[in-house]
Formats: C-alpha cells, structure tokens, sequence
C-alpha cells in the first residue's frame, strides 16, 4: 500500500519510535522481513515486544496490504493481549488519520480508511480458540470453566464424591509420581490430579497407555478421579482449558475451522512457554498462513521460560528452527533483539552478569544471543542496591523506613563513587504502586504459621503515617482473609441458620465445618460490633430466617444477588483490595453454576423442603468448601487491575512481563542457614516436583524424556526466575535478605555458607558474587 520508507517516517513523527536501521537496527531487523518470511524472534528482557509486534502487525497493514482479518496474534496473559490489542487499534488509527491527510496517498484513501483494525484476531490462544470454536460450531458450542474452579470441580467429583481422598494408594502414587513424601491434604491432592491431567494433554500423553504401564496400584485410582471429572465436564458440556486446546487441535485436524482459512500471518508472543499441544496448533495454522503465501513469527525468550510445573517445555522455543524445518520444511529468519529500552546500565549488567555466571545454564540458552545492551546509557544510574539484616523483623522496619523515603519522604540519599543519588518516586507522576516488591512466594505465613518478610512489611507500613497500603491478593488462601470470612459467615448464617442443614448433612469434610465455624462466628462479631447498622444487619438475617417458614410456592434466589445486597454493610470489602476478593467470590460463583444442578440459586419452596435443603448443601460444597479448604486459585489474569495507591507484594511469576520504576527481590528472608526444607527454593539437592513428573510423564509422550538431567533442569528453572526478577526495574534494583546470605553463619563453632543461586551461586558451588561485594549496601 505504502512505501516502507514513509511508514519508518510516520512511526517516528507520529509515535516518536525510532526504527530507522542506522538508530535500531534490531527492531528494524524484525519489522522490516516480507509477509511470507517466518521469524524467530529471540527478545531480551525490555527489548520492545509489545512494540515490535504491534509495528510488524502495522507494517503488514500499511505496506504489504495484508488484511487486519488475516492477522492472528497470541500472547501468553489476557492482560497483554488486551494491551497488544489497544495498543495497535490507537496506533493503527493513529497511522490512519496521518495518511488520509497525505496527498500522496490520496488515491488509496477509499482503501485506508476502511481498515479496521478491530478485526485482527488477538487474544490468548485459549481465548481465540474458544471464540472460533464458537462460531464455526453449529450445535451449542461448549462454556468453559477457568483455573479458578477447575480445583473445585475436581476436589467434588475426582475425590470427595467416591472417597478417594482418604485413599492411602492414590497418596501413595500421588506422592511417586512427583518424588515427593508430602502429607497431602484434599486440595493438594486435587491440584496433583490437575496437573498430571494437564500434562497428558499438554504433552499429548495416551492417557490409558500410561496408566497401564505405571505399576503403582494407585494409578488406576488417579486414572478414575480424572476420568470422573473429565466425564462430568463433558457431560456438562463443560472444557476447561487443557480440553479446550485439545479440542481446537481435533477441529483443526478435521474439518479445518473455517474461521481460520483465510489466516496468512501468525505471531505469537511468549513463545518460551508453550507447550507441545500449543506448538501443534501453532504450526497446524502456521501451515494454513503458509500456504495463503504468508508466515508464522515466533517471539519469546528461553532465560525467562517460567512454566515447566505448567507443561512449558523450552526446547520448542529453543529449537524452533529445526522444529519447524521438520514440520513445514522452511528455515525461520534469525533475529536477536538485544537493546534494552526499559533499565539502567547498572541494571543491565547485573543481569547479564547474573546470566552468565553458571557454565552449565550457557548450554541451554538459545543460540546466537547477545547480551542485552542498555539504551539509558546517560540517564541517572543508580548502583545496585542490597539490604541485609540478622532478622526478618529489622528487615522489615529497614525496608518499610527505605520505602516512606522514597515515596512520602525527602527521598533516600546514597552517594557512591563520587556522585549522589536521592531515590524518590515521581513526585507528580509517581505513586507507591511504582515500588513492587517480588518474592518466590507471596505467602504471609510459614508452614509452621511463623510472619514471614511479607506480613511484617506489611504491618510495618501500615504503621507509617500516613499509611501505605500494600496490596497482596496471594498472601493467604481466599478463606482466611478477613473480610471475605466475614461475608462467608453471613451468607451461611443467611442460607443455613444454625447450621441445621450443614449439621444434617455428615459427609462435609471435617476441616471445612471448622472453617465454617470459625467465619459464622466472626460473622456473628463483626455484626455486633456494627454499632448503628448491627440492629439492620440481624433483621436482614433474621428475614431469610423467616423464609425457611414460608409456605409460598418455589423463590429462587442466586446467591450473587444475596451478596450484593450485604455489600453495603461491608465496606471493607469495595476498597480496592477488597474489590478484587469480591470479584473472585462472585467469579467462583458463576462459574460453579456451570457445574450446578441449581445454578448457584438458593432455592426456597415452602411446599418441598428438602429442594431447599438440597439447594444449600450444592452451594455448600461447589462454593463454600472449596474456599473453606483453599482450592480456589487466584489465577494471574484475575489480578488484571494492580491498585494504584499502594505497594504491589507480587510472586516474581506474576511479574512476568510487567516493568516497574523499583523493584524490590526477596533473595533470601526466609534462610538463616544451610537448610535441607528449603535447598529446592534456592539451591536444590534433589530435582523437586514439576521435574520428576516431568520425567516421569514425559516417557510416554512423543517428546521423550528429557535430555537434560532433573537436577539441572531445577537449577535452570532458578536462574530463569530470578533472571526475570531481577530484569523488572526501570530505575531501581534492591535485593534484600538475611545477613547470613551476604556473610555467612557459625554453627558448631565453624563458618558456614548459604548456597543461593539468587545471590549468585553456581550450581557447582562456586559462589562468583562472595560476600555480595558487588551491590551498594543501604
Ligand atoms: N524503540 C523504542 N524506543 C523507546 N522505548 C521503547 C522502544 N521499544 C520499547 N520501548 C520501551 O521499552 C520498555 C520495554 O518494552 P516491553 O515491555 O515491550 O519489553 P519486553 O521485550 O516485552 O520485555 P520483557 O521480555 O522483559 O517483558 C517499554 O517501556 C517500552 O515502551
């Protein structure tokens, strides 16, 4: 349509980015390859994806005229997707607009002004397969149930409907097939369950095969519990995701999904965690855009893969070239995106740094990649910064002191090598949501039930004033947080006053009747401590109370309507954390309707009792014990919106393609010493969970066994992590921990060490970062 020289002059006029081969040659060198030229984009932490796929998708547009329609983009979360989406339809418009006015272009202006950029196909995959789905299907195309409940599906109908939770060969084989020697609870046990169903999917097992094979008198059980929740969802006409990507698969095997004939360009985002279901409908629709004279571009990077304990496998990512070779017989361009836009020279190569200290991880890393190169290169350049304490308690209050000066204070002074720094957050602009602080898990608690870093930092800044609030969905299951104790306990007293129904009713698990117990009480408090509204809030209870008296044909009430109408009388739970609990609650409950008989209605019929007696307990146990006993997931996706007036605690998988101006890495609060329980989390000893069942699945998938030993793929995994944490920060990079990790401990009068590949160990054991004399101490 248009000349490529004038799209690289509007980019630069209109969007102030510059793509010129002389000023960015890297993000030239992917945008510039022809519509039929497949692409293995290898990016760097900050090297521009968003931008380059958003200006490739543009540039396939304006200058190749293929059309938005034949354009198919995936990215990994629904929030990137939605960011990918907004981002090219305001620059597509943007683009738009500048051309309709150029005279040099006013014989195609008919043409430009009818492109739309709403119609290119982005979204997750599963969100792009589930629409296609549905509107190529001509019979009732089936819903799909999220993460969020998929645990409870399975707790109900894979253990506690048959009594396998209390089956000692399924702990057993559970237990095996990860190398574990856990004591399980039921939602343990389910997410277990979950997750071998999800890998034979994901990596595209025979299901029986496997389970005939492996001699372990509880893989037949397992094989029950997953084929009952398999059935039950089918019968529901029910996918989750897994089902749901193996579904797409058989109709593109099949018919070939209509909706996708005309594809001609494929990209797909994240490319390092896909799995080997993923890759097959990838090149499955790369082989249509192909043949339609078009290409399939893949963009990832394999140093920040996070998801094996997902089925990720890497190695599609890393030998993509040879993969598609084989599949569709062509060779993709090479492109190295290596200049980082987002962090500082010192950020910058910390990273690299850290990336390259362990020999052996230089053997699994893609080929062809440099080091990223920072583009800051005269901005202000902070060091990086550590803070070491003996304690988590001083710690915190350290941390807490460092996090009021940078946000409410003067700013918190450092000078280092000759030059001083005062590290403040904007003062216009800024707000305590620019600091995130990433851990390797969020929770409040140790399983001893001891304060870990993330609730005494907490309470720290709650003490500072004013407060700074602290935003951490995750640091504790959806049943133990307050508010949502609160309005659980008083939909119970509603639904079920005095637990007549609950006490009839003998087979809920007992951890669950506790937990009951304890939110009908709180309930009961916090009723009473209402001053004014206390007298409102016992009639509005005391009137469901009276229903169950009514004589009057059936009422049906959902249960979303019933929490709406207590909302008012809870006000903790409409700020913007609570907000978020509510979201889930009410997301639990609409999607367990589903699965419900009564569709999470409570049904109140004064002529058959016992419909309403069978009403409560389906709620009882599709909604409320799942939350009881922990099995309702806060998925990533349901975090879209990160409240903007205080501190984000996030784990560093959360983090994953978010960049925030200082972050804050917990490499190690939690180790005073050379702990055996916690080596997996820092420098493991033995292969731990998701790489044995790894193994132990993987034989029975085309894939293979890995090549690559358990031991070191956990050691991998690690540096990944941390890589991606460490990578975050625009401005600020501060690790933080224990002083036993900088100086090392005594213990029976000798000088010990704490192998942490965070603080830069290698797996080796040599310890490349001694005495952490390479950040700035605060
Ligand atoms: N050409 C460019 N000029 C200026 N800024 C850019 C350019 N390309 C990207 N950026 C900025 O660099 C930052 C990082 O970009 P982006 O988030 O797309 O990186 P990424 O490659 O997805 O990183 P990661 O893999 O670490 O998630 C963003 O703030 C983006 O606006």
């Amino acid at each position: 349509m248009i000349e490529y020289p004038d799209f690289e002059k509007i980019v630069l006029d209109k969007l102030g980015r510059d793509i010129r081969i002389e000023v960015n040659e890297d993000q030239h060198n992917a945008i510039i390859p022809a519509p039929d030229t497949s692409l293995f984009i290898v990016a760097g932490p900050g090297s521009g994806k968003t931008t380059v796929m958003v200006l490739k998708i543009l540039k396939f547009i304006f200058v190749d005229g293929v059309k938005p329609s034949s354009i198919l983009a995936t990215t990994f979360t629904r929030k990137a997707a939605a960011q990918l989406k907004s981002r090219t339809i305001e620059w597509g418009n943007e683009l738009k607009s500048t051309l309709m006015e150029n005279p040099k272009y006013s014989s195609i202006r008919v043409l430009i002004e009818k492109l739309d950029f709403k119609r290119i196909v982005t979204g997750t995959l599963d969100s792009i397969a589930e629409d296609i789905l549905k509107s190529s299907d001509s019979g009732s195309s089936p819903a799909i149930i999220e993460d969020l409940v998929s645990n409870a599906l399975m707790i109900k109908v894979g253990l506690l409907d048959h009594d396998r939770q209390r089956d000692k060969d399924l702990h057993g084989f559970l237990n095996h097939i990860r190398g574990s020697r856990t004591r399980l609870n039921v939602s343990m046990m389910s997410q277990i369950l979950l997750e071998i169903k999800d890998r034979v999917y994901h990596d595209r097992i025979d299901f029986e095969k496997f389970i005939n094979d492996y001699e372990h008198p509880g893989a037949k059980i397992a094989h029950d519990a997953i084929s009952d929740y398999i059935g039950d969802l089918k019968n529901r006409n029910l996918l989750d995701f897994s089902m749901l990507e193996d579904e797409f698969l058989r109709k593109l095997q099949t018919d070939g999904l209509k909706g996708l004939k005309n594809i001609k360009i494929v990209l797909v985002d994240e490319y390092q965690d896909t799995n080997l279901l993923q890759e097959t409908i990838y090149l499955k629709i790369a082989d249509v855009a192909v043949k339609n004279k078009g290409s399939i571009i893949v963009v990832g990077d394999d140093d920040q893969s996070l998801y094996r304990f997902r089925g990720a496998t890497v190695d599609l990512f890393t030998d993509f070239g040879n993969r598609l070779n084989g599949y569709l017989g062509i060779n993709p361009l090479f492109v190295n995106l290596s200049k980082n836009y987002r962090s500082t020279e010192h950020i910058v190569d910390f990273c690299n740094e850290f990336i390259r200290l362990d020999k052996e991880f230089q053997n699994v890393r893609a080929e062809g990649k440099r080091s990223i190169s920072s583009s800051l290169e005269n901005s202000i350049n902070v060091p990086v910064l550590g803070m070491f304490r003996d304690d988590i308690n001083t710690l915190a209050a350290d941390l807490a002191n460092f996090i009021r000066e940078a946000s409410h204070g003067k700013g918190f002074n450092l000078d280092y090598k000759g030059s001083s720094f005062k590290i403040k957050i904007d003062e216009k602009d800024g707000s305590p949501s620019d600091i995130a602080f990433l851990c390797s898990s969020p929770l409040e608690l140790d399983f001893k039930g001891n304060p870990r870093l993330p609730i005494l930092l907490k309470d720290e800044l709650n003490k500072i004033n004013p407060q700074i609030p602290v935003f951490n969905p995750r640091g504790q299951s959806l049943g133990r947080i307050p508010v949502i104790e609160v309005l659980c306990g008083i939909l119970l007293e509603c639904i079920d006053p005095e637990c007549k129904i609950q006490n009839t009713f003998g087979r809920l698990p007992r951890n669950a009747v506790f937990r009951f117990k304890i939110w009908r009480s709180k309930a009961l408090k916090y009723i009473d401590d209402k001053e004014d509204e206390s007298k409102e809030m016992h009639a509005f209870i005391d009137t469901w109370r009276s229903y169950f008296r009514i004589k009057e044909d059936k009422i049906e009430v959902p249960l979303v309507e019933l929490i709406y109408k207590m909302v008012k009388w809870i006000p903790e739970i409409l700020d913007e954390e609570g907000l978020v609990y509510l979201e889930i609650i009410i997301k639990t409950i609409t999607q367990t309707s589903l699965f419900s008989d009564f569709k999470s209605n409570i049904v109140l019929n004064g002529r058959n009792r016992d419909i309403n007696q069978d009403s409560v307990i389906e709620v009882m146990w599709n909604i409320f014990v799942p939350i009881a006993l922990g099995a309702i997931n806060l998925d990533l996706d349901i975090l879209e919106n990160l409240p903007e007036n205080g501190i984000n605690i996030m784990s560093i998988h959360q983090s994953k393609g978010l960049e925030f101006p200082i972050v804050i890495v917990d490499v190690g609060s939690d180790f005073k010493m050379n702990y055996a329980n916690h080596a997996f989390k820092r420098f493991p000893g033995t292969p731990g969970k998701s790489c044995t069942l790894e193994d132990n699945m993987r034989k029975f998938s085309k894939l293979g066994i890995p090549k690559r030993g358990a031991l070191d793929r956990a050691f991998d995994d690690l540096i990944r992590q941390y890589f991606v944490a460490f990578s975050r920060p625009q401005g600020l990079l501060l690790l933080v921990g224990l002083n036993s990790l900088k100086d090392g401990y005594f213990f029976n009068n000798a000088l010990r060490y704490v192998p942490n590949v965070a603080t830069g160990w290698d797996r080796d054991g040599e310890w490349h970062w001694e005495g952490l004399n390479n950040l700035f101490h605060i």
